[in-house]
């Protein structure tokens, strides 16, 4: 029997029973649940990972949908219990969902939802933040002014990359991989070689336009490169960020050999998954290359770090923030509502999951579909038409 979880209610005598996991930032979207006759729970428990058991207490005999969190593991477990509670709806406040068993969702008939699009540019922004702290030592030097022991200008004083007409590569080259490409061709005028699954067209057209645009104002143009291997982008480029999806073909995509192709002065960021890096190679690479640098938001073991990466002085190192900004965050918390409360009301499938910007509208009633349901073609749900 597992032990009851503290929790905040709102509506309490809504019609439909949604529990969240964790409470999210903004009002937005509590306000849009309690609006459609949603009796919400949000779980106060002062714990930061929630186990299964804890979700089960919340999910309790009747539930309608449940949003939650990245660090839980929603499998076999989790939804069968949800499905026999009487939910049709889960999301994921988050839009990598590696930490959902989507086939037992499927099983149990259980909707996943997902948050894309909102987050697209606030992870850019930091792979990007990552990218110049890594090139120009700056949290090196941040510790050292603050120890007391800066002495005066010194010629040799951390030295570090300039970006300017380097190679930037980017493994993964979706949503965030090519708004992180196009900010740093555009703010550092890189060169870009980026491997992906599929080609970029878009993201391609947007560097020879600018290369274009760089050439009539007299400067050096910018160029890009579709490379037909990972490893080529591992060999050729100053700056490597990654930013596939975690799946069974991107676990430890950069691995000790992989490492040893990359320039000894290259740097690696990584915004998407910890897994996709061997941690432990990692540690092992950035202690023999010390011109070699790391920036990360996410770590195999998290919340851990592999032993001797804290110790590293050519590693930056920051908690899972790249969603972080408020908007964002707001915006995350809204889309998995919505999916939530859509699918409980019966609505359709937004059909462009890339483009959920009508639901972000503050001032506007939000479409009657579900944002952004990942296995909608298993279960087949229908597609808004709006
Ligand atoms: N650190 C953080 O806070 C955040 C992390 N993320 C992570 O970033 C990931 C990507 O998000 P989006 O850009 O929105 O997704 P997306 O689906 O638009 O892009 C992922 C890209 O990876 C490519 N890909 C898949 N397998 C690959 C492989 N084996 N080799 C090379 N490329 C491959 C896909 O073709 C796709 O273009 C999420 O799944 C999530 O895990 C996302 C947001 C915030
Ligand atoms: O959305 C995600 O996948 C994250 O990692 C957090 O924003």
């Amino acid at each position: 029997m597992a032990k009851p979880v503290q929790i905040e209610v709102w509506n309490p005598n809504g019609k439909y029973r949604v529990v969240s996991t964790k409470s999210m930032p903004g009002t937005r979207w509590i306000n849009l649940l309690i609006q459609q006759d949603c009796r919400l729970e949000i779980c106060t428990e002062k714990k930061t990972i929630l186990s299964v058991d804890d979700i089960l207490a919340l999910i309790g005999d009747r539930c309608d949908g449940v949003i939650g969190q990245l660090t839980e593991d929603w499998g076999e477990t989790l939804f069968s219990a949800l499905s026999k509670a009487g939910g049709k709806a889960f999301s994921n406040m988050a839009v990598g969902y590696n930490n959902v068993d989507v086939e037992a969702a499927n099983k149990y008939g259980v909707a996943v939802g997902n948050t894309p699009g909102v987050l697209t540019e606030t992870t850019a922004e930091l792979a990007a933040s990552l990218s110049l702290a890594a090139a120009r030592r700056i949290v090196e030097a941040d510790e050292f002014m603050r120890a007391g022991k800066y002495e005066g200008w010194l010629p040799h004083l951390f030295v570090g990359n300039l970006l300017k007409g380097q190679t930037v590569g980017v493994i993964g080259a979706g949503r965030i991989g090519s708004a992180y490409a196009r900010m740093m061709v555009e703010g550092f005028k890189m060169n870009l070689i980026y491997y992906d699954l599929y080609q970029s067209t878009r993201l391609e057209k947007f560097v020879t336009a600018y290369g274009q645009f760089l050439k009539a104002n007299g400067e050096q143009p910018v160029t890009w490169k579709r490379a037909s291997s990972m490893e080529e982008v591992l060999r050729e480029a100053d700056v490597i960020s990654l930013h596939p999806i975690l799946d069974k073909t991107t676990y430890h995509l950069v691995n000790k050999e992989r490492l040893a192709l990359m320039k000894k002065e290259a740097i690696l960021v990584n915004c998407s998954r910890g897994p996709v890096i061997d941690e432990v190679a990692l540690v092992e690479h950035l202690r023999e290359n010390p011109m070699f640098r790391v920036g990360l938001d996410v770590f195999e073991d998290e919340p851990y770090m592999k032993p001797g990466l804290a110790d590293m002085k050519n590693a930056v190192v920051v908690p899972h923030i790249a969603s972080a900004s408020k908007w964002t965050r707001e915006g995350m918390a809204t889309l998995a509502a919505l999916n939530v409360l859509g699918k409980i009301k019966g609505y359709p499938i937004w059909s462009n999951p890339n483009s959920v910007e009508p639901f972000l509208n503050e001032n506007a009633t939000p479409p009657a579909a579900c944002p952004s349901i990942v296995n909608s073609k298993a279960l087949g749900l229908p597609v808004s038409k709006l």
